[in-house]
């Protein structure tokens, strides 16, 4: 089934448009990359599904209710979670306090545990402040914060934004996981080719257009792609 799809979108700061009329959409248990230049919109197009941007207008459905009349609030209960690229969990706060806050009803404790069984390094963890993780550690409770509230969608502005190589590696086979959880994940990320690599399909960005879309696979495989948009990062 398709859970996210937006046709035309556009979602702009004052005057002017910085996405100019996307086409878009997600499957159930479907993996997309959106990558492409600095400055594409990128972060803009997910604070306009979010409901965090300024003026957006097109059509936007999730499950096939109509999104862009709902309250950003209206939008998570709707089972979409969003993960920011940065402030994305509470440092002065432990890993349970992160997680407990954002559970709701008699479930909270055990999407809890399950939290910890999914990300054993945070079980080990629980009564740490946020602020003493590391980096990784840190992005695993963002994550888990955002999977509490048994989204169907988690939302990721470039999850291995601030990290070496190799946590990096450790995120994607995390996003991975997350499909054994019944969630389909929509990705920003600038390590394109990596994010593609466990993709199944993928969005470019350029100047708030589509440039290109198709399957991860043939993305990867195409020259005009490499030439313009791979490499930079890796
Ligand atoms: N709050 C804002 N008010 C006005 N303009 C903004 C705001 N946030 C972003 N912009 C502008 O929108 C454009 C796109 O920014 P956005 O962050 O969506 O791009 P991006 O593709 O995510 O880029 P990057 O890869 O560099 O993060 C930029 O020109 C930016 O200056």
């Amino acid at each position: 089934m398709r859970l996210l799809e937006l046709k035309e979108l556009r979602v702009g700061y004052g005057e002017v448009d910085i996405v100019r009329g996307i086409d878009l959409h997600v499957e159930e248990n479907e993996i997309v990359t959106i990558a492409g230049t600095n400055g594409a919109g990128k972060s803009t197009l997910v604070k306009g599904v979010m409901g965090l941007a300024p003026r957006t207008s097109g059509q936007m459905t999730f499950a096939g209710q109509d999104l862009l009349s709902r309250s950003a609030e209206d939008r998570r209960s709707l089972g979409i979670s969003y993960v920011p690229q940065v402030a994305n969990v509470f440092p002065s706060l432990s890993v349970s306090e992160n997680l407990s806050i954002m559970g709701r009803g008699q479930n909270a404790k055990s999407r809890m545990d399950e939290m910890f069984s999914m990300f054993p390094a945070l079980g080990r963890r629980k009564r740490t402040q946020a602020r003493a993780l590391s980096g990784g550690e840190r992005q695993q409770l963002a994550f888990a914060r955002a999977l509490m509230s048994q989204p169907k969608l988690i939302v990721l502005d470039e999850p291995t934004a601030a990290l070496s190589p190799a946590l990096s590696t450790q995120v994607f086979e995390q996003v991975k996981q997350l499909l054994s959880m019944d969630v389909a994940v929509l990705m920003i990320e600038q390590r394109a080719r990596q994010s593609l690599k466990i993709s199944h399909r993928g969005y470019i960005l350029d100047s708030g257009k589509v440039a290109m879309v198709g399957p991860a696979e043939q993305l990867l495989a195409d020259p005009e792609m490499e030439e313009l948009y791979l490499g930079v990062h890796e």
